[in-house]
C-alpha cells in the first residue's frame, strides 16, 4: 500500500529532472535547503514560497482566462507541471474547479484534445502495439499503480466517438479520485484502449493524435481487451479497474465478462445506478411515497439506464417487493419507445425490464404504433422521471407538465452529460412543475429560484459515488466489487441527505463536501466488504483506520538527496 503518511521523500532526481517531474515538482516552493541540496539555485526564482502562496497564483491566473477551455487547459499544464499544487488548489476549490477539471468543461476538453496536447500523461495503448502492453506497462514508474480508469473513448458523456480524446475522461475521473477520494496521484493510471474511431471529424484532422483507423470490432475488439485485462492482472493483481464510458455494446458485456476475475466496475452502470438510488432514497424521504409504491420511467435504455433501474429494482426487493413486482414498476423507453416484450432488437440487459404487452393494454396512445415517453407518463403515472439518453430537449414541457398532473412532489432526473445534453434544464422543470419537483441533474446548472431564495439544484453524478467505492475498495484489498457495495454505497449517500431533516433542503450534499462524502461511502462499502467475505484480513474495527490513512492531502515533505 503507498505511504500516504511519509514524512520525507528520498529522490535521485535533482536540477531540471526534478523540476520536469509532476510526482515531484514543488516549483517556486522548494525550501532553501533542497535548493542547495538537489541543485535548483538559479533553476528558480529566489524567492520561496508556501502552497497556500501558490494556490493564491494559481488561482488569480485561472480566474483571468475567459472561457471555461483556457481554464481547463490551463489546470491540465499545471497538473502535469505540479501534481501537489494541482490537487492543493482542486481540493481547497471544489465547487468551482469540478466543473473544468470534470463535466462539463472536460467534454469539451475531450473534442479538444488533438490541440491541448501537451505532455503525456496516463497510458495510450493502441491495437498496433497490442504485443508491447506487458513492456509498457513494466516501467517503473508504474510500480505504484492501485486504481486504473480505462475508456474506449467511444461513448464520452452524451459527445459520442471520441477516439483518443475520450482519455481526458480517465484522467479527470482520475483527478476525483485523488482530489475527493485522497487517492495519492502516484497510484492512479489512467488508460486509452485506442482501437481506433468512428468519428470522421476525428479521422480527417491532421491534427488528430489517434491511431487513424476505423474502430475495430468483434473478435479482434475481444482479443484486445483480453490481453489489455490479463497484463493489468500480471502487474497489478491487486490493482482496483474502472470502465469509463464504453459504448452500449461493450458496457455491460465487458463488465459480466471481467467481474468475477479482479477487482472491478463499470462506473456509468454501477456508479450511475448508486447514485441515482441514492438520490431517489433522499427524496422518498421527502415527498412519503414509499420505495415499493413508486413508478419510474427511464428514458435511454442503456448502459447506465439499465444499471439504474436493476439498482432501484434492488432496493425496491429489499423493501419488501417480489422480483415480479419490482419489476412492473419500471418504464424503460429506448428511441423506438417503451420496452414491451417480443420488441424486436432487444439487448440481453434490456430484457428483465420490458413492461409485459397486457400490462399496457387499453392505453391510450399518440400513434398506435409507438409508445413514446410522453404516453408513458399519462398511462403509466410515474412517480419518478430519469433521463440518461444524451438527448437535450427529450424531458419536453408536456412531458414534465404531466408528470407535475399526476404526482404532488414530481421527482425529476435529467442526469445526460454534459450539460448541452441534459433531457431538461431544472430552471423549465421549476416552472412547469410549479416549483413542486424533486430535480437533479448529471452537470452543473446555475441556481434557479425556489421561494425568493436562490437554490443550487443536486448534482446526481456518479462523482459522489466512485471515488468513496475505489477508496473503501483499495483501503480493505477488496478482491472484487460487487453489487451490495453499490447498495452500500446509495444507502450511505442517501443518509448523508439534509432533506432528512428539512424537506426544503438538497436531496445530496454540496460539491464541496465531496470529500466527506467519499469518506462516508468508503466506510460503508468496506464494511459490506468485510461482511461479503471479499476483504483481505482486515479486522472490522481496522476499516476506518485503514480508509483514513490511505486518504493523502495535497502538501509538501521534505526532500533528501539518494546518494548512489
Ligand atoms: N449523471 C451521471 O452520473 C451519468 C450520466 N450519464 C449520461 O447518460 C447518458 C447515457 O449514457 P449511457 O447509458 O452510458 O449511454 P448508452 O449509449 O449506453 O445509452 C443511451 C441510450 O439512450 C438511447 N437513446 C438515444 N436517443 C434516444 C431518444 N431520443 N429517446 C430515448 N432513448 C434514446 C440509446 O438508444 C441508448 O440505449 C450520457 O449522456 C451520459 O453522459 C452516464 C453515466 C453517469
Ligand atoms: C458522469 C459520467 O460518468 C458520464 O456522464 O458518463
Ligand atoms: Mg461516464
Amino acid at each position: 500500500m503507498f505511504d500516504t503518511t511519509a514524512a520525507f521523500v528520498t529522490t535521485g532526481r535533482s536540477g531540471y529532472e526534478l523540476l520536469a517531474d509532476p510526482q515531484l515538482n514543488k516549483g517556486t516552493a522548494f525550501s532553501e535547503t533542497e535548493r542547495d541540496a538537489f541543485d535548483l539555485h538559479g533553476l528558480l526564482p529566489p524567492n520561496v514560497s508556501t502552497l497556500d502562496e501558490q494556490v493564491s497564483r494559481r488561482l488569480q491566473a485561472l480566474r483571468s482566462f475567459e472561457t471555461d477551455l483556457e481554464r481547463y487547459a490551463f489546470l491540465r499544464e499545471l497538473q502535469d507541471t505540479n501534481e501537489t499544487l494541482f490537487y492543493a488548489l482542486l481540493v481547497g476549490n471544489l465547487e468551482e474547479l469540478l466543473p473544468i477539471v470534470y463535466t462539463p468543461t472536460v467534454g469539451a476538453g475531450c473534442q479538444q484534445f488533438s490541440r491541448l496536447f501537451r505532455k503525456p500523461r496516463g497510458l495510450f495503448l493502441s491495437i498496433p502495439h497490442k504485443a508491447r502492453i506487458d513492456r509498457i506497462f513494466a516501467q517503473p514508474r508504474f510500480d505504484a499503480v492501485e486504481a486504473i480508469v480505462v475508456t474506449d473513448g467511444e461513448r464520452i458523456l452524451g459527445l459520442g466517438d471520441q477516439g483518443a480524446g475520450g482519455m481526458g475522461i480517465p484522467i479527470g475521473k482520475l483527478a476525483l479520485y485523488t482530489g475527493c477520494g485522497g487517492l495519492h496521484p502516484a497510484t492512479t493510471l489512467p488508460i486509452l484502449l485506442d482501437v481506433g474511431t468512428d468519428n470522421s471529424d476525428c479521422l480527417t484532422d491532421p491534427l488528430y493524435v489517434g491511431w487513424r483507423h476505423e474502430r475495430v470490432r468483434g473478435q479482434e475488439y475481444d482479443d484486445f481487451v483480453e490481453a489489455f485485462v490479463s497484463a493489468v492482472i500480471k502487474r497489478w493483481p491487486r490493482v482496483l479497474l474502472q470502465w469509463e464510458d464504453f459504448a452500449k455494446n461493450n458496457a455491460t458485456r465487458l463488465l459480466e465478462r471481467y467481474r468475477d476475475r479482479l477487482c472491478t466496475f463499470n462506473d456509468d452502470v454501477q456508479g450511475t445506478a448508486a447514485v441515482a438510488t441514492g438520490t431517489l432514497l433522499a427524496a422518498v424521504n421527502v415527498t412519503g411515497v414509499p420505495l415499493t409504491e413508486q413508478r419510474v420511467a427511464v428514458l435511454g435504455a442503456g448502459s447506465a439506464g439499465c444499471g439504474i433501474a436493476s439498482l432501484i429494482r434492488a432496493a425496491m426487493r429489499d423493501a419488501g417487493l417480489s422480483e415480479s413486482e419490482a419489476t412492473a414498476r419500471f418504464y424503460m423507453v429506448d428511441r423506438d419507445g417503451l420496452l414491451v416484450e417480443g420488441m424486436p432488437g432487444l439487448t440481453s440487459f434490456q430484457l428483465p425490464f420490458v413492461q409485459a404487452r397486457k400490462a399496457i393494454e387499453g392505453w391510450k396512445l399518440d400513434h398506435p404504433d409507438r409508445i413514446g415517453l410522453l404516453d408513458v407518463v399519462r398511462n403509466a403515472r410515474p412517480t419518478v422521471l430519469i433521463g440518461v439518453s444524451g438527448q437535450a430537449g427529450t424531458f419536453s414541457e408536456p412531458v414534465v407538465r404531466a408528470m407535475a398532473e399526476c404526482n404532488g412532489r414530481p421527482i425529476i432526473f435529467p442526469l445526460s452529460n454534459p450539460t448541452s445534453r441534459a433531457e431538461a434544464t431544472p430552471v423549465d422543470i421549476e416552472a412547469w412543475t410549479e416549483g413542486r419537483a424533486l430535480i437533479g441533474v448529471g452537470s452543473p446548472f446555475p441556481p434557479i429560484t425556489r421561494g425568493g431564495a436562490r437554490f443550487k439544484v443536486d448534482q446526481t453524478n456518479n462523482s459522489y459515488i466512485f471515488p468513496g467505492v475505489g477508496l473503501g475498495a483499495l483501503a480493505v484489498g477488496a478482491s472484487r466489487v460487487s453489487d451490495g457495495m453499490f447498495m452500500a454505497a446509495a444507502k450511505a449517500l442517501a443518509s448523508s441527505s439534509a432533506a432528512r431533516d428539512n424537506p426544503k433542503h438538497n436531496l445530496l450534499p454540496p460539491v464541496s463536501a465531496l470529500r466527506e462524502v467519499a469518506a462516508k461511502v468508503a466506510f460503508a462499502v468496506a464494511i459490506q466488504a468485510h461482511q461479503e467475505g471479499l476483504t483481505a484480513d482486515v479486522p472490522i474495527d481496522r476499516i476506518d483506520q485503514r480508509i483514513h490513512a490511505k486518504i493523502w492531502t495535497p502538501r509538501y515533505v521534505p526532500y533528501r538527496r539518494k546518494m548512489d
